[in-house]
């Protein structure tokens, strides 16, 4: 009998008829207590998990005693409680590599957008605005040749370290738990405290995952010490950065501009001061989101949960001791 499991995402028919190749699949709208309890039996037997975006704690855990692995869409894994999962010994898949360049793409834009008032002025010009040849107030400010301070240099920081030095020739600092070699051999890049990175940085961009050390790594104070001419860049995750002290540092000039693509509440509240604000560019959550890439991360998380479910893991494990 083929193991069953629980599929919470909607997949291409070829990926769906993949997985139906090798389980019994129920397909489930989301992971809420309605919808477990809807599904009582399918949860009870059920030996894997895929899908992205819900929250896998261990209320959710005591309904799947068979549980053994889980596969989301999606390299952060931050909705995960990951010492549940190690207590239960179910194994944690993500997609670690499928987005990496992606990413990296929607950070530059997010770079050139800010910078470049490319939102604010396309407004302009489609409210009729664009009347006589432009003056100063609708200039932007440059890009190339600017320092970039990157805040995590994992996978993405490195390919945003490769378009910003090879593209832009920008200068390149960065903050990590550690140093990495190939970001200072191959992009020149310059390891650096953080209070050093907010202070020298033309170009602050975030992108590490939501731990327990990461909450609110960036607020107030670290705002305070950015230049008034800083442009931000969140495409991390939102509760990286205290949100108010971000609405705040803006509304008082303390930094110049903000291109933001996670946020502390998702979707945005429509009525959050980020959105009256021209000099913000808020998208929403489309780091990975292109055609290739979506379907690139969804056909790896099935791959990765056959091969879990096989027992082997030899790679985009978050876990593998406990196998
Ligand atoms: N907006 C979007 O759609 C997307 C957002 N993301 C987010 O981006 C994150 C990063 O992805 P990826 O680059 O693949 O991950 P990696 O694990 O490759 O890189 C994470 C980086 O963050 C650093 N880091 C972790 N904790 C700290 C800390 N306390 N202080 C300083 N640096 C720290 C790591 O440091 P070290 O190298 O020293 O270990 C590492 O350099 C994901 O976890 C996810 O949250 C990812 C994809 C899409
Ligand atoms: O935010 C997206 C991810 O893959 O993590």
């Amino acid at each position: 009998m083929k193991p069953s499991v629980i599929l919470y995402k909607a997949l291409p028919d070829d990926l769906q008829k993949r997985l139906e190749e090798h389980f019994a699949v129920t397909q489930v709208k989301n992971l809420s207590p309605e919808t477990v309890a809807q599904h009582a039996d399918a949860f009870a037997s059920a030996e894997g998990l895929l899908g992205s975006s819900e929250k896998v704690d261990s209320a959710l855990l005591e309904k799947m005693p068979k549980l053994r692995a889980t596969s989301t869409i999606s390299v952060g894994y931050d909705n995960f409680d990951v010492d549940a999962l190690n207590a239960r010994k179910v194994l944690l898949m993500h997609t670690p590599t499928a987005l990496t360049e992606t990413v990296a793409d929607t950070l530059m834009a997010l770079v050139l957008s800010t910078a470049r008032r490319v939102v604010e002025v396309a407004e302009r010009v489609k409210a009729g605005e664009w009347t006589k040849s432009i003056g100063p107030d609708w200039f932007g400010v440059d890009v190339h040749g600017k320092t970039l301070g990157i805040v995590g240099m994992g996978r993405i920081g490195l390919a945003l370290a490769q378009r910003a030095h090879f593209g832009f020739n920008m200068p390149i600092l960065y903050n990590a738990r550690r140093q990495h070699k190939e970001a200072e051999e191959r992009f020149n890049g310059r390891y650096c405290d953080l209070d050093t990175l907010l202070q020298e940085a033309d170009y602050v961009c975030l992108i590490l995952p939501l731990t327990d050390e990461t909450h609110h790594l960036i607020g107030k104070a670290e705002f305070a010490k950015m230049k008034k001419s800083a442009i931000f860049i969140n495409a991390g995750r939102g509760p990286v950065v205290d949100e108010k002290a971000l609405i705040e540092a803006l509304q008082n000039g303390e930094i110049h501009a903000a291109g933001l693509d996670v946020f502390e509440q998702e979707p945005l509240p429509v009525d959050s001061p980020l959105l009256t604000m021209p000099n913000v560019v808020a998208l929403p959550h489309i780091g990975s989101a292109t055609h290739e890439t979506r379907y690139n991360m969804a056909s790896t998380a099935v791959d990765n949960l056959i091969d879990a479910l096989n027992g082997k893991v030899e790679k985009n494990c978050v876990n593998p001791q406990v196998k």
